[in-house]
């Protein structure tokens, strides 16, 4: 009964601007084009230079949650220390009405989730493993910076003209304890796996009614299963990017020498 009274809060006070409406004397809202679990996305018109931007607004719901306002907070303190130029950079932080925003660069493209689930794109083995040899030189960027994203999923990734951006450091975390850094170092490691496995199952469809370990539904070049296992903790965690890097050079080495022989 408590959720459901949650929930019928949620969507009243979680309710988008208008579109048309200006946050910020600055920011014309265009469109919503992504609500998700504590911020809603807004496309605007930047009416000084007239250019696309994304402003990111933390869900009014959350508002007056301290640990929420604080996670928001750091999300744009993270971005603040970031440049790179397949990660949107940050404009600005403001606040208006109580509510609190900030203002990015518009990546113009979908995110990997919308691709392969409503425009049904496949990814071959090898696109697969070039997907990751990126999303790993974004992971090797972030560590060597302290951060650790912790939310790599396939709505975080946006391909914008066969190139991949990194969005969303609603997670990140930059640790204090040498305990902690090893953990979230793995927790992304785990996640590129994820992402990876995803991609692969992009090509795979099968009558079975029931459903196998993925070391039986697909069917991989050994060094692509090496470095999923290692990947998802099956065997030997990876310790550095490099590691993975040097696996996943093997594993792309392998495919191209099966395509010759073909
Ligand atoms: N800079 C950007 N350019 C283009 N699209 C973006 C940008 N930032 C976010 N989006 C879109 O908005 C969606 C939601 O953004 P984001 O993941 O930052 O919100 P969130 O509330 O943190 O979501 P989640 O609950 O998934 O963590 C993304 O999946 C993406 O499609």
């Amino acid at each position: 009964m408590l959720r459901a009274i949650r929930k019928f809060y949620q969507f009243f006070v979680d309710k988008p601007f208008e579109i048309g409406a200006i946050l910020n004397d600055r920011y014309e809202i265009l469109r919503v084009i992504g609500t998700g679990s504590y911020g809603i996305v807004y496309l605007c018109k930047e009416l000084i230079t007239n250019e696309n931007r994304v402003v990111k607004q933390l869900r009014p719901s959350k508002c007056r949650n301290k640990k929420e306002v604080e996670m928001f907070e750091k999300e744009i303190s993270l971005l603040r220390k970031l440049d790179h130029k397949k990660i949107p950079m940050l404009y600005e932080a403001f606040s208006s009405n109580g509510q609190l925003f900030y203002a990015m660069s518009f990546v113009e493209g979908d995110n990997l989730e919308e691709l392969i689930f409503s425009k049904k794109i496949t990814f071959s083995e090898k696109e697969a493993l070039l997907v990751l040899a990126d999303l790993l030189e974004f992971i090797d960027y972030l560590h060597k910076k302290d951060i650790y994203h912790q939310d790599l999923r396939i709505p975080n990734v946006l391909l914008k003209n066969r190139e991949l951006y990194l969005i969303d450091l609603g997670l990140a975390k930059s640790p204090n304890r040498q305990k902690d850094l090893l953990d979230m170092k793995q927790q992304d490691y785990y996640d590129l796996g994820e992402i990876l496995l995803y991609l692969l199952y992009t090509t795979y469809s099968s009558n079975n009614k029931k459903a196998l370990p993925w070391t039986e539904e697909l069917s991989l070049e050994k060094e692509t299963v090496h470095l999923l296992k290692r990947l998802l903790e099956i065997e030997d965690p990876y310790s550095s990017t490099r590691e993975i890097s040097i696996d996943l050079e093997t594993a792309l080495k392998a495919m191209e020498k099966h395509i010759n022989l073909e």
